[in-house]
């Protein structure tokens, strides 16, 4: 067994946000992310689908990554205003976020969906992040472990066995609030799904990459990314930021 730690990954999720006016802020991005920072930390920016193809030409040469934010379960088809996984791919994304709780909330997402997305992505050779979280009345209610725990049951697809997902525990509360939850509870919550996926997948499990999101900034980097169980962050709105979102990514330098 190992004990070996996933390399950490910082992701942006740039939402609906950004024009083409934006690669100026990507380019910051390409250019801060130095030889220190390379050595520690990936760094994903999954911008809105109209800057993908822009973004991914500008990273071409760099370890820099871009992603999408959510893609249709469907390869193709009758699907007005959805995205295939496939076509992420064609762009040069190698990731997707999916079950976003805006998706989930704007969108009506269900697990079953969230899950259906998540498959769809593997198959499109791309690494899917599956979002989870509880909302506030839910962990008012003691009841913040039990719905992360049946969300990931839902959500995500068995190929995690054999491919690589990613997980991104995002309490709903916390999503561009400037709350946060305590190191205490946010470990709590890691080592919960740590020990689910475990219990699942077994060592594919132990080696998937647990991201915290909500809130996430320069301010409180060093301290939410040391918890245990926490390999890296899905960034909002500090990832619009370039200086931001690369001085979230430096919590990782000594
Ligand atoms: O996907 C990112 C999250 O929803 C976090 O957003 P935030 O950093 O603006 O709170």
């Amino acid at each position: 067994m190992t004990t070996e730690r996933p390399r950490p990954l910082v992701a942006g999720n740039w939402k609906m946000n950004g024009t083409r006016a934006a690669t100026e802020t990507f380019s910051a991005i390409l250019e801060g992310y130095d030889a220190g920072l390379r050595s520690k930390v990936d760094l994903l920016v999954c911008p809105p689908a109209t800057l993908i193809y822009l973004f991914a030409v500008a990273a071409v040469g760099t370890p820099v990554k871009v992603g999408g934010q959510d893609c249709h379960a469907a390869t193709h088809g009758a699907h007005t205003g959805d995205i295939s996984a496939a076509m992420l791919a064609d762009v040069g994304a190698s990731y997707v976020i999916v079950g976003h709780s805006e998706r989930r909330t704007d969108h009506g997402e269900t697990d079953e969906m969230v899950k259906a997305k998540a498959r769809a992505a593997i198959t499109a050779g791309l690494t899917p992040i599956v979002c989870v979280g509880e909302t506030r009345e839910e962990r008012d209610a003691g009841r913040a472990l039990a719905v992360v725990g049946a969300q990931l049951a839902g959500s995500m697809p068995e190929e995690a066995a054999r491919a690589p997902v990613v997980v991104a525990y995002e309490p709903v509360w916390a999503i561009g609030t400037g709350l946060t939850p305590t190191v205490v509870d946010v470990a709590e919550m890691h080592g919960f799904i740590r020990q689910s996926l475990v219990d699942r997948f077994g060592a594919a499990g132990r080696n998937m990459r647990l991201l915290y999101g909500g809130s996430v900034k320069p301010g409180n980097a060093r301290e939410l990314l040391g918890v245990a169980e926490v390999d890296g962050a899905l960034v909002g709105g500090a990832s619009l930021v370039a200086e931001d979102f690369l001085a979230i990514a430096r919590a990782y330098m000594a």
